[in-house]
């Protein structure tokens, strides 16, 4: 692919004219635009090749015939930029991809939130505490997560080091992913600091040893080991800050279209979702797959508004409804979602987030989220599509490979009086490896009774 960022200025910038929400509010304009033309010289984080690649995976998805499993960090920090951080949280997406596809004999297409989700959007613009009011923190890309008038102001500095630790992250990724970590071989490997300690892994490891026997009945039927070797593994995050998003849109040499190279899949939020604004013009111009988080205010035309603008061909694997309702409202509100969706004739992907509908605020003053109500949510998703004979194609989550104290509840049982332990997370609470574990297994016993 060529890049030439001078055609994508013009055409990837048609946005500006339109309200973007969640934007920060730089006090300096001059130094934006100069981080702006750095950032449009750098070179491109994924390939558009690389993208239709993932495309191509959706429509599997779409036609009922993969499973997504996307899952990592709500908010990824630049000091999170470490090895044993981006394994951990790649062992336990690899771990659960594993376990899908094992148990409910289905392939499943891994996409990680990592390599780009450094910002986030707010409900609210300021935070108060002791009486002392400041801006929110959106997100390393934007401002420090510090509470102090300095650390809140935005500096478009931080855009270059989320290149840079986007950069980095995947880098890493790719190495893991090739280079022999992913192997198949090495499905018991993944689980060697933690089987010991919990159900969840040791139920993994019986399924472990499951799969080492096909391996090994396959390897003996004639199959080429070296074919385990590798695994595919797709970047994602939401596309929110958009000069950051659209200085790294290049045009595609081979096709003359535009991609956002800054990741595989990009993802328009639930607050950023407005048809007539900018973050849904800009994903129009793009041909990566895109994702559009449906909550519990969407209604049907809006969703085939969605498709009008952003899927006109009607091309199976360009996008994908991430349907964040809650569970309270998921099995009322989705129906008429889907059935005009369907009746329409579009094939999108359909694909649950049971976090971001079901999280409160514990009397610790903690975040949090009940494993009870994420598995409640997918468990309300599946229903919808078995009564509707549509596919209920995958699962978006938040997570980390770390042991975390953040959402309660889990095979391992968190209680709220432990949420303060390890609770790390920058924004959003995340589900512990053992909890994604066990959401993983139920989710693929779900999947094998539909
Ligand atoms: O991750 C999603 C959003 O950024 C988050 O839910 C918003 O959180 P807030 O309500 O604390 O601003
Ligand atoms: C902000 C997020 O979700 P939503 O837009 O669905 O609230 C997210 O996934 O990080």
């Amino acid at each position: 692919m060529t890049v030439n960022a001078k055609t994508s200025a013009s055409a990837g910038n048609t946005w500006r004219n339109l309200p973007a929400a969640q934007q920060p509010e730089y006090p300096d304009t001059e130094a934006l635009r100069a981080v702006i033309a750095d950032l449009e010289s750098y070179p491109p984080l994924v390939f558009a090749g690389e993208c239709d690649q993932l495309r191509a995976r959706m429509a599997a998805v779409a036609k009922g015939e993969a499973f997504l499993l996307q899952g990592g960090d709500c908010a990824e920090a630049f000091d999170g930029v470490s090895a044993d951080q981006i394994r951990n949280k790649l062992k336990t997406l690899l771990q659960m991809g594993a376990v899908l596809t094992y148990a409910a004999s289905v392939p499943v297409v891994k996409v990680g939130r990592i390599a780009g989700q450094y910002s986030k959007p707010r409900s609210k613009p300021n935070e108060t505490r002791d009486g002392v009011t400041l801006p929110v923190y959106r997100g390393d890309s934007v401002n420090g997560f510090d509470f102090t008038p300095e650390s809140r102001i935005p500096d478009p500095e931080r855009l270059k080091r989320m290149y840079h630790a986007s950069a980095s992250t995947l880098n890493l990724v790719r190495a893991f992913t090739t280079g022999g970590y992913a192997d198949l071989r090495q499905v018991h490997a993944w689980n060697q600091d933690f089987v010991r300690s919990s159900p969840s892994g040791q139920r993994y490891e019986q399924l472990a040893r499951e799969i080492d026997n096909a391996l090994h009945f396959m390897h003996a039927c004639g199959v080429d080991p070296e074919e385990f070797k590798t695994v595919e593994f797709f970047s994602s995050h939401e596309a929110l800050l958009l000069d950051y998003e659209s200085a790294l849109t290049r045009v595609d040499s081979r096709t003359g279209r535009l991609y956002d190279v800054s990741a595989h899949m990009v993802w328009i939020g639930e607050r950023t979702r407005q048809l007539d604004h900018a973050h849904i013009e800009f994903a129009s111009r793009i041909s990566n797959p895109i994702g559009i988080k449906l909550g519990p205010t969407t209604t049907a035309e809006e969703a085939l508004q969605y498709i009008e603008r952003l899927d006109p061909e009607r091309e199976p694997g360009r996008l994908t409804f991430i349907v964040r309702m809650g569970a309270d409202k998921v099995r009322d509100k989705l129906p008429e979602l889907v059935e005009k969706v369907t009746a329409s004739g579009a094939t999108v992907a359909w694909v649950t987030d049971p976090m971001h509908g079901n999280t409160f605020e514990a009397a610790s003053g903690h975040k949090t989220r009940r494993f009870d109500d994420v598995l409640d949510e997918v468990k309300g998703f599946f229903e919808v599509h078995k009564a509707l004979g549509t596919h209920p194609g995958g699962i978006h989550v938040e997570l980390t490979g770390d042991d975390v104290t953040e959402c309660v509840g889990g095979g391992d049982e968190i209680f709220v009086d432990d949420l303060h332990q390890r609770y790390e997370t920058a924004c959003d609470p995340r589900l512990n490896r053992s909890q994604s574990l066990d959401l993983a297994f139920l989710v693929a016993e779900m999947y094998r009774d539909q």
